[in-house]
């Protein structure tokens, strides 16, 4: 039996701006699961981030209600219900990647040798051991956003929010990084929620794809994947991975992404 880890219930955003409001998202209704990987696809602006941060409680919504493994948004952030991984690595150059992985467990207190032990399984984990002693700027941009995914996972939250992770990387290592995120969330049956621009790393990866529309971010449809959990990276040439994207595009087509 699958419980819902986030539910969100009409959820609105209005920014408040110098210019007057930006209605970010409107009416906005969705149920993760427990293990779903939901990724959020639309247009620049929709709203994608904006719903994220709002799972995260970094915005509060002006309508609705949203919950995290049953308590508002705001206790479940208290709680450190999920890590959160933003689209720069943002390590700190000063420290080692196992200093800036070991980061957020210092700032909780966990002992010096729970940290060792943490840090050691994560890195394993996004396949960076050995690498614990180097400096970010000694590592590729793929190697960095890997320690910032170990990072993330350190403190073994069960959600992992992650706002367009590869989108700054090149192709080559953005797939690399895909296959590896895929084999992560196999092994640890996280519930992830994901944004992306790109189309094929939507289908590639997820469970559910949930697609927005322009300003103010709605849903669209939401399109349930039926991959089989192991994917190895051909699976993009199938017929049944072409239709769901078909499916994505029809989905942003009707949203009015493409006007
Ligand atoms: N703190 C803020 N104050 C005012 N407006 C904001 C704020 N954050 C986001 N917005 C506006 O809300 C809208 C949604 O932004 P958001 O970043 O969520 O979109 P997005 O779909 O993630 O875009 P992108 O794909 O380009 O990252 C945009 O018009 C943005 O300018």
């Amino acid at each position: 039996m699958t419980e819902p880890v986030v539910t969100a219930d009409k959820i609105d955003l209005t920014f408040q701006t110098a210019d007057g409001p930006v209605h970010a998202l409107k009416g906005v209704n969705l149920t993760i699961n427990q293990g779903d990987f939901v990724s959020f696809i639309g247009p620049s602006g929709c709203g994608k981030t904006t719903f994220l941060r709002t799972i995260a409680a970094l915005e509060t919504p002006t309508g609705g209600t949203m919950t995290v493994n049953g308590m508002s948004a705001d206790e479940a952030r208290r709680a450190r219900a999920y890590g959160y991984v933003f689209q720069a690595p943002g390590l700190y150059p000063w420290r080692t990647i196992s200093g800036n992985i070991s980061l957020p467990l210092e700032i909780m207190g966990f002992s010096k040798s729970d940290r060792k032990q943490r840090v050691d399984r994560v890195m394993d984990l996004v396949e960076l051991s050995g690498f614990g002693g180097k400096f970010p700027w000694q590592l590729s941009g793929g190697m960095q956003q890997r320690a910032s995914i170990a990072r993330s996972l350190a403190f073994d939250a069960d959600i992992l929010l992650m706002d367009e992770p590869f989108g700054a990387l090149d192709e080559i290592v953005r797939d690399r990084l895909n296959e590896a995120l895929l084999e992560l969330w196999r092994k640890t049956r996280k519930t992830i929620g994901f944004v992306t621009h790109s189309i094929p790393e939507a289908v590639y990866l997820s469970t559910r794809i949930v697609v927005m529309s322009p300003r103010p971010g709605r849903i669209t449809r939401i399109i349930e994947s039926t991959l089989p959990d192991e994917r190895p990276l051909d699976i993009r040439d199938t017929p049944e991975f072409i239709a769901l994207a078909h499916e994505v595009r029809e989905g942003l087509r009707e949203g009015h992404s493409y006007d």
